[in-house]
């Protein structure tokens, strides 16, 4: 989509995601490619089809809210990366989107699954991911959960503690297991991202530091047990970066402490997971970099520090969740209410109700999270008027779009389509206000097809026990 700054372009509130300019696009009827999944367009009838299937149909069959999954932009994007890193493992970070289906695209594509619960190592499992192919994440295991991941043979564990690593090893004593393993590090980046959503720096819940000596010390503790494998070292920065710096000094800092581990025990490690992060374009502000590119960058960086230390390549892994499942995924809201409210200095501001809002999407309410949003059930030639798309929930900051442009004459019964909606939407949905959580379906060749149903207020009812 093309912009142009006009006089008068709304200065969005700095408390809420930075200032910055939003600007009035020329056409609210364009589909900005980079927002899209793969091959969306409008047909004649100006209908958004994603995957050939136009929207109207989806929320037709499927009801709304719905979420959308084009089958071959998941799969393309899978690809993607493995072409990109031809040598490297790729697990796909279930925690952004995972169903049976989901898990099936990502093992036939040669991936593997990055897992952090019960749940997802048992829908993974169930979709077909072999269990080597899983590496089991957690800042607080269960007991239950490892017992599981070793009697299935999951190819590793990422501990994160020494707890864990007492634990894991009891587990292995307790069931005859050998556990492979990776220390999650703390690298000490200052991940550029949202404080809540990175995971380097040194005062959080997640890793080991590099700096407080702990990481090292873990290290050499699994490379002496009898009952681990050590892989090696696990770092993963944060979420939704573009940037490749924050990763450079993630590879330099792991490289360092590999090099350490080397001169404690006199062993190369074996293997360095960099974790994902891999950031998408949720506006056309947004300017993620081509995969073949960070691709390059890593592959770069790598070489020059195993030079700089002297070590041997170590085999290479990522865990791209977002970077996916997110563009391949759009949420399909219709329009309830729609109320003008007037604004200083003569300006005005349109709330469009749409029928879900914060329990299928928290991201905006969590972080300040941006999207953007399009007119899907026809287009419009109406003037772009600055609108806010705003949940059905009992909650001021029951927002999903904060400021985004959209025709003057968007009414009940339009349909409202949300792109970049496949990662971290739907998989951290809640019930808040009893409402049941909506269906994912997946879309392929005009076809969909329910992979995720929709909750019903019966499944809701049926939790409550009690009198
Ligand atoms: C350990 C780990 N790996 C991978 C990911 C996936 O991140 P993203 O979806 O940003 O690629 C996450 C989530 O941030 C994570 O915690
Ligand atoms: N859930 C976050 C990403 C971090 C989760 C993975 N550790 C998001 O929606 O952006």
């Amino acid at each position: 989509m093309t912009h142009m700054h006009i006089a008068g372009s709304i200065h969005a509130d700095a408390a809420h995601g930075g200032p910055q300019w939003l600007e009035v696009p020329r056409d609210l009827n364009a589909l900005d490619p980079k927002l899209w999944p793969r091959g969306t367009v409008r047909d004649d009838q100006g209908r958004i089809v994603v995957a050939g299937a136009p929207l109207t149909d989806v929320a037709r069959e499927h009801g709304t809210p719905v979420y959308v999954i084009d089958e071959e932009d998941f799969r393309s994007r899978a690809r993607e990366f493995r072409t990109a890193f031809p040598t490297w493992d790729i697990y796909y970070a279930g925690k952004a989107l995972l169903t049976r289906r989901v898990a099936r695209w990502a093992a036939e594509e040669g991936l593997g699954l990055d897992v952090t619960t019960m749940g997802e190592m048992r829908i993974a499992l169930a979709g077909g991911m072999p269990a080597a192919r899983l590496g089991l994440h957690g800042n607080n295991k269960s007991d239950e959960e490892i017992r599981f991941a070793l009697e299935q043979g999951v190819g590793r564990i990422i501990v994160d503690s020494f707890d864990e690593i007492a634990r894991l090893e009891r587990a292995c004593v307790d069931g005859g297991h050998r556990a492979r393993v990776m220390v999650r590090v703390t690298t000490g980046v200052e991940a550029h991202t949202h404080e809540y959503i990175a995971t380097a720096h040194e005062d959080q819940k997640f890793g080991m530091s590099i700096t407080g000596g702990q990481a090292l010390t873990a290290l050499v503790r699994c490379h002496s047990s009898q009952y681990l494998d050590l892989a090696g070292i696990h770092s993963h920065i944060g979420s939704q970066i573009f940037d490749t710096h924050g990763f450079e000094v993630a590879i330099r800092r792991t490289m360092r402490l590999a090099s350490q581990f080397r001169t404690a025990t006199g062993v190369e490690l074996p293997e360095l997971d960099l974790g994902g992060g891999f950031g998408i374009a949720y506006t056309s502000a947004d300017t993620p970099e081509p995969t073949g590119d960070i691709a390059a960058a890593f592959e770069e960086m790598i070489d020059h520090e195993c030079r700089a230390f002297g070590l041997q390549r170590p085999h290479l892994s990522i865990e791209p969740g977002r970077a996916i499942c997110g563009p391949a995924g759009v949420a399909v809201y219709e329009v309830g209410t729609v109320k003008v409210v007037d604004l200083e200095g003569g300006r005005s501001r349109v709330y469009i109700s749409v029928d879900g809002g914060m329990s299928d999407n928290i991201r905006p309410a969590l972080y300040a999270a941006e999207y953007s949003a399009a007119l899907a059930n026809r287009t419009s030639d109406a003037e772009p008027v600055l609108s806010r798309v705003v949940g059905k929930h009992c909650e001021g900051g029951d927002i999903l779009i904060r400021d985004v442009f959209l025709p003057a004459d968007v009414t009940i019964g339009d349909l409202i389509a949300v792109p970049g909606s496949g990662a971290y939407a739907r998989s951290m949905a809640s019930n808040y206000n009893q409402i049941p959580k909506p269906p994912v379906v997946s879309a392929k060749d005009g076809a969909t097809s329910v992979m995720l149903r929709r909750e019903t207020l019966d499944d809701l009812m049926r939790l409550d026990v009690g009198e």
